[in-house]
């Protein structure tokens, strides 16, 4: 319970094959990224993880509730952070992330304190009564991110949430999301195309043209040299 598995799930836009049989799993409490250059389906898988759509074949079980069988038990269990902000500027930190609660029937004290300690996990709490316009981009991805722990997930999904941050932001995400996982027992799914964003213990799963090349742990896949392993794998500059 508390982990991820995705078996042998295939998805097509039309003609175009953009999942191939992808099988992996992921357990609990562990960081899995998921690299790919553009195009390899990482927002496909995404998509079929958080339901937007459903696989043409194969199965994802969700903290123990099968997708397809059992819809609102998984969704329940998972937070998302999607690729692009879906944050209201004009209302600040607290309120962004009070509506998300009252989303999931929280609300009075016990939204409060979800909220309070959400943000407060990501090193936001100080910044609760601000604006969340004001903030710069990586304070808003780490509101994201506490907002999507808010229902207390056992999964987060998180598709290149550091896409266009600068470095000390970026190391910063990086690391409160590694501490999500180590400390606190969530498993995460963080899809990639930044090979410096993955540490040797990580789980790795390279996805490439919609199938799986390597799944392991990073430093087995990667040896002293991740990135070059990546180009050799897929040709693609990272
Ligand atoms: N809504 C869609 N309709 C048609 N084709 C799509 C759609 N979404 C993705 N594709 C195609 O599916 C394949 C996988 O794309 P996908 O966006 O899942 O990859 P990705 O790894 O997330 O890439 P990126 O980093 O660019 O988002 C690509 O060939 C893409 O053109």
């Amino acid at each position: 319970m508390g982990g991820l598995n995705v078996e042998a799930v295939t998805h097509a836009w039309g003609a175009r094959r953009a999942l191939e049989e992808v099988s992996f799993s992921v357990a609990r409490g562990q960081f899995c990224a998921l690299l790919g250059p553009n195009g390899a389906g990482k927002s496909t898988l995404f998509g079929l993880l958080t339901r937007l759509f459903t696989p043409l074949a194969g199965g994802i079980v969700i903290a123990g509730h099968d997708l397809a069988r059992n819809p609102q038990a998984a969704l329940q269990r998972i937070g998302v952070v999607f690729q692009q902000p879906t944050i209201d500027l004009g209302l600040t930190v607290r309120r962004n992330l009070l509506y998300f609660a009252a989303l999931h029937g929280l609300s009075g004290r016990r939204a409060e304190i979800r909220v309070m300690a959400a943000l407060d996990r990501l090193g936001m709490a100080e910044r609760a009564g601000e604006r969340a316009g004001a903030l710069n981009g990586g304070h808003r991805r780490r509101m994201e991110i506490a907002r999507a722990l808010v229902h207390r997930p056992a999964i987060l999904l998180l598709d290149e949430p550091t896409v266009g941050l600068d470095g000390a932001a970026r190391a910063a995400i990086v690391d409160h999301v590694h501490r999500l996982a180590a400390e606190d027992g969530l498993t995460v799914l963080w899809a990639t195309h930044l090979v410096d964003e993955i540490r040797p213990p990580d789980r790795l799963v390279i996805l490439h043209c919609g199938r799986v090349l390597a799944d392991g742990k990073a430093g087995e896949i990667g040896g002293a040299d991740l990135t070059g392993r990546f180009i050799a794998m897929t040709g693609a500059a990272p």
